[in-house]
């Protein structure tokens, strides 16, 4: 059963072009991982999908039903959990709740039963009662979450809800991420850690300057580059000049620099792992070499090009 179908859908943010003709279909019970390099259109893909902004022209539906005609009741049955933090910060950790139920209209005791199973949920039962400028930041991020949840969405919507926290909150979040899905919830997840679209999602949807431009379960986008292989190469001097050689050899789709570390994409059997040690040599040594199968993280790369984060730690 499809949850939400996006087709076509292209927003402009004046001249610029956020969203190119997206389509996007996502079914029942799926966790599906959203990946995309800095302003690749994340943000902006989610928000259109969960009616926060407009978009210029295409069509959404959800849970069968049109964006157009029937946006408000689409709304009841999902949850949003934002980057930016939305809990209010002089309301306690229930009363915040109480807040974003009430505005899903619960009241009374069930209002009060649902506060109470979201705080058991993400693990701040005995925080009810607390203010969250007495949180950790691992706990703001989960109290963020039960704000999204209170109103049990059969659709949930979450852009980045791990940025900068401790990795105990971290495992506890990804483990509700799974029991959400064990409950039947369907989940759209954005991240910049490759390693948690590899814990969680069944699905993976990479976009790039506002296109879509692969999906599939991990193992399906790895196959698309098994014929690749990538050496990973440390020098003495990663010069302009050097990368300029490498990326000039036949078989070489993309040279990537990391300080003193270089990543080439290759294609298997061009025998670039030998040239490109001959060329380093010139190079002020080469301290080390290997070539590896790729994985997820390169998919990414030989796809958009660049790294799922600045600095190239993407472990
Ligand atoms: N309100 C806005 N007005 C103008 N341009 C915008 C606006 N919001 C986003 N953009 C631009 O649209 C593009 C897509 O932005 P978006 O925030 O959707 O990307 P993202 O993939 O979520 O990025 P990040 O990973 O950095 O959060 C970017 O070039 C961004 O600068």
């Amino acid at each position: 059963m499809t949850v939400a179908k996006m087709k076509n859908i292209v927003k402009r943010y004046g001249s610029h072009l956020a969203l190119d003709n997206v389509d996007l279909e996502i079914h029942k019970g799926e966790i599906v991982g959203l990946l995309g390099p800095n302003g690749a259109g994340k943000t902006t893909l989610i928000h259109t999908l969960a009616g926060l902004i407009k978009y210029d022209s295409g069509s959404i539906e959800c849970f069968g039903q049109s964006h157009k005609t029937h946006l408000q009741e689409i709304k009841k049955h999902m949850g949003l959990v934002t980057q930016d933090i939305t809990i209010f910060e002089d309301l306690t950790a229930e009363e915040n709740l109480a807040f974003f139920g009430g505005i899903y209209g619960l009241k009374g005791a069930e209002l009060k039963q649902r506060i109470k199973e979201t705080l058991e949920f993400v693990g701040l039962s005995d925080q009810a009662k607390k203010l969250p400028t007495k949180f950790s930041g691992g706990m703001v991020r989960r109290l963020n979450i039960a704000a999204a949840l209170t109103h049990q969405p059969k659709f949930m919507i979450m852009d980045e809800p791990t940025v900068g926290i401790d990795p105990q909150s971290r495992n506890y979040i990804l483990e509700s991420v799974r029991k959400l899905q064990q409950n039947g919830t369907t989940v759209l997840y954005t991240t910049h850690y490759m390693e948690e679209v590899q814990a969680l999602a069944s699905r993976v949807v990479i976009i790039d300057q506002g296109h879509i431009i692969a999906q599939g379960t991990i193992d399906e986008l790895v196959q698309r580059i098994q014929h690749e292989e990538k050496i990973k190469l440390e020098v003495g001097e990663a010069s302009d000049e050097l990368v300029a050689r490498l990326e000039k050899l036949d078989g070489v789709k993309q040279v990537v620099r990391d300080g003193a570390r270089l990543q080439i994409i290759s294609q298997v059997g061009a025998g670039n792992l030998d040239r490109a040690l001959s060329i380093a040599k010139d190079f002020g040594g080469v301290q080390s070499i290997t070539a590896e199968k790729p994985t997820l993280e390169d998919v990414f790369l030989t796809l958009t090009g660049k790294q799922l984060r600045d600095g190239g730690d993407a472990s």
